[in-house]
């Protein structure tokens, strides 16, 4: 299995938070790369099993410029065979908390196989490595079940809905 971490910082908090998620990838003994967005190479989106896209929020709940072309990449290459995660620091102090988080998520639910969402408060805290831990259960999960099952669920607004072969 290969795992991408990818991700923008300015600040460093999102870099804490991607390294958080690094160490607890390798620690369940998978592949794991983390990359900065300025060297994520995007024609490579599908060697991967699982990517995990980090981000701040800017403007007024903006996604940062240098995500965009990631952004995009998904929309136009993502496959449901890709297992997504998105997680992001924000200031609740703005009205659109995370927003890059938010619309990373909708994006990714649409064109990838969304598996986990996590959101901190600027710099990560001690009560947030228990986050950091689920995210990466959850994402490994959700890949081991796609791979036994050959197929995969997507979670719709009436629950489990989806059942589509890869
Ligand atoms: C000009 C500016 C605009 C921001 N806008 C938002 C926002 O709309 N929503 C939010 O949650 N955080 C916002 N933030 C806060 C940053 O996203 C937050 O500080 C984040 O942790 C920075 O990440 P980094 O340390 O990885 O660069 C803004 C910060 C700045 C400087």
């Amino acid at each position: 299995m290969k795992v991408a971490i990818v991700y923008a910082s300015i600040t460093g908090n999102t870099r804490e938070l991607a390294e958080e998620l690094y160490e607890r990838f390798l620690a369940q003994q998978v592949e794991v790369d983390i990359y900065k967005i300025e060297e994520f190479p995007f024609s490579h989106l599908s060697h991967f099993d699982v990517i995990a896209i980090g981000t701040y929020t800017w403007g007024d709940g903006e996604i940062p410029e240098e995500m965009r072309g990631l952004y995009q990449a998904f929309e136009s290459c993502g496959k449901k065979t890709i297992v997504t995660a998105v997680f992001g620091t924000g200031d609740s102090f703005y009205p659109r908390y995370c927003g890059a988080v938010d619309l990373f998520r909708d994006m990714l639910y649409v064109h990838t196989n969304l598996a986990a969402i996590l959101k901190v408060e600027l710099t990560p805290q001690v009560r947030d490595l228990v986050r950091c831990q689920r995210l990466v259960e959850s994402t490994l999960h959700r890949v081991n079940h796609f791979k036994k099952a050959g197929r995969f669920w997507s979670f719709g607004v009436d629950g489990w809905e989806t059942n589509q072969k890869a």
